[in-house]
């Protein structure tokens, strides 16, 4: 497994006083694979992932991510600092003090995984946000992250972006067997790309595996009065 969720307990403190935001969630995730993460708004898909980023410390139960992992966020304007792509990916790997060569062969190769190698030259503001999400994640692979936690990338783009966004994931992790990517994601219809899912209910998880038996399950909910 490259993700593992025991029992995750996770309570903030509030204006009032303490607030549970996490109640004993339990997954499992494959190496390898591409997972999703859906579930009505406010039911804590972002804050699982940021337990397991790191970013939030859980109360009670344990979160093991098996190998080096990268956050990328919702908005495209915060992934990218650099002028072009190839120098963004680049400057993402000024901290591991490599050869130029390595350095070179990295970028090239990331931006290669993400479809994005055509434009390594094209200055930053020229690219659409889909595009900016594909530099965020070449710039994860290109410092060897084997675990993507990718917080609802697709909620800013047009249609063809989102596509774009998403078969680049599936391509980086099928492609490599090694990568294993966690999507929050509130788009049923994404979950044609995913190998497993996860669905999360008022701090819980309900329901975890299969994709089918998740979108059927979903399904039935939004048929119900639950709010998405
Ligand atoms: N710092 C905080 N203070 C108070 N409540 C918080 C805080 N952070 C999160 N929450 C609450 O915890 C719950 C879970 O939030 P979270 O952002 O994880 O949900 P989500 O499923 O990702 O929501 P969305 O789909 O709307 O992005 C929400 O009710 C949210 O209001």
């Amino acid at each position: 497994m490259a993700i593992e969720v025991e029992d995750l307990c996770l309570k903030i403190m509030g204006e009032r006083g303490e607030i549970t935001i996490l109640k004993s969630c339990s997954m499992q995730i494959p190496k390898g694979e591409f997972w999703m993460l859906l579930g009505p708004n406010g039911c804590g898909k972002s804050t699982v992932l940021k337990a397991l980023a790191g970013i939030l410390r859980p109360s009670l139960g344990h979160v093991i991510v098996r190998g080096q992992k990268s956050f990328v966020f919702q908005n495209p304007d915060h992934q990218v600092v650099m002028p072009t792509a190839e120098a963004d990916v680049a400057f993402g790997l000024g901290c591991f003090n490599l050869p130029e060569d390595e350095v070179k062969e990295r970028v090239y190769k990331s931006l290669e995984a993400v479809g994005m190698s055509m434009y390594s030259q094209r200055p930053i503001q020229t690219l659409s946000g889909g595009q900016k999400q594909r530099v965020a994640i070449a710039g994860a692979l290109a410092e060897a992250s084997q675990v993507l936690l990718l917080d609802e990338l697709t909620t800013f783009l047009d249609e063809s972006d989102q596509k774009s966004v998403l078969e680049a994931v599936q391509k980086a992790v099928h492609g490599s067997k090694l990568v294993t990517a966690l999507w929050v994601t509130h788009r049923l219809e994404e979950l044609e790309y995913a190998d497993g899912a996860v669905y999360m209910e008022n701090g819980r998880v309900i329901l975890s595996g299969n994709v089918s038996r998740v979108r059927r399950y979903i399904q039935r909910q939004k048929n119900k009065t639950i709010e998405w």
